[in-house]
């Protein structure tokens, strides 16, 4: 293995350390911040994820809420579950967890939570104002994911980056973000109507692959030096799976690791929506 490492479990601690005394301050003028999570039915990773997420608020000095509920729920009982998270003052922000049951509505009950409670930076009044450039929470992993090159030093100014998928959690707003005057870089955007996704990922200096399919990227497509992202996670029978192949390390010039690397990150970045979000409303 050649490449650096993009260590995406020791920046979310850095980034820990920065937001504690932010807590602090927010908590000795009144306003703690809460983060709830509403989680549905019993899928493990869902769990296993909610979980992390309410240790890193123990970590950080964040209040947290749990509200659980079984996979039978009704959209009425979810939706009466987010209209009592809009209105405690207590939770200052919160997240569903998805994927949702088929049977429920996730988008009508995303556009139900209060948008200046928003930790995900997935509400429609968010996403809209990404586009617009004005001020809101921004989605936890693209944000993650620009936060992990930064610290790490990754060039983005005129940079070419493939971003292989257009979910709405990843890759669409990645995108978006790395389109930023902030960020300027120039951006592929793949799908599964991509002709050929190995010619889009060799032109790339950072590639970040958020299709959700085991070993998509390989040596052969990844330009010598490259930054590679691996944001994908398919459970198989032998446990977690990235989007990268293991080889790719020894072509790129960084790579996240896959855990390790873009998952905590996301973590990082919604702790962090929690506290901007009290913040801009004690002010
Ligand atoms: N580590 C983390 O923190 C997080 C990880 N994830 C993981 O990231 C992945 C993406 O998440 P999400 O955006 O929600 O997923 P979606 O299923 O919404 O999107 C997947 C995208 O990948 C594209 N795609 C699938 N196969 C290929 C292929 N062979 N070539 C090119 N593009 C392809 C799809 O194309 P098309 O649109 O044409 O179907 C689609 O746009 C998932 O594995 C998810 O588990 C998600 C969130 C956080
Ligand atoms: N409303 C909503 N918001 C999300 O942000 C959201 C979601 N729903 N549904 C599912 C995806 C997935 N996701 C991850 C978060 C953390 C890790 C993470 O911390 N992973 C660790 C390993 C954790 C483990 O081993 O279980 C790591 O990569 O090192 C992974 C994936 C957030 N998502
Ligand atoms: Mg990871």
């Amino acid at each position: 293995m050649s490449a650096k490492i993009l260590d995406g479990r020791a920046t979310k601690d850095a980034i820990f350390e920065e937001l504690r005394p932010r807590v602090a301050e927010l908590a000795e003028r009144g306003r703690a911040p809460g983060l709830a999570t509403v989680l549905v039915g019993d899928d493990p990773g869902s769990h296993s994820y909610v979980r992390a997420k309410h240790n890193d608020c123990a970590k950080v000095g964040i209040n947290s809420i749990r509200r659980d509920l079984p996979a039978s729920s009704t959209q009425g009982e979810l939706e009466a579950v987010l209209d009592e998270l809009n209105a405690d003052p207590a939770c200052t922000g919160y997240i569903v967890q998805l994927p949702l049951p088929d049977h429920l509505d996730s988008g009508a009950l995303l556009e139900r939570i209060d948008p200046a409670k928003d930790a995900d930076g997935l509400h429609p009044a968010s996403l809209g104002k990404l586009v617009l450039g004005e001020d809101g929470p921004l989605p936890c992993t693209p944000n993650g994911i620009i936060a992990l090159l930064r610290r790490h030093g990754v060039e983005l100014d005129g940079a070419h980056v493939a971003v292989v998928g257009r979910g709405i959690t990843v890759g669409r707003p990645m995108g978006l973000l790395l389109t930023r005057r902030s960020e300027n870089a120039t951006v592929t955007l793949c799908h599964t109507g991509t002709r050929d996704l190995a010619a889009e990922v060799s032109r790339a200096d950072v590639v970040i692959a958020a299709a959700g399919k085991p070993g998509l990227i390989t040596p052969e497509m990844v330009k010598p030096g490259a930054a590679v992202l691996d944001v994908g996670v398919t459970r198989t029978d032998d446990g977690l799976s990235g989007d990268v192949h293991p080889d790719v390390g020894e072509v790129a010039g960084f790579i996240s690791p896959n855990p390790g690397g873009v998952g905590p990150m996301t973590r990082a970045m919604l702790l962090s929506n929690v506290v901007e979000a009290a913040e801009r409303e004690s002010d």
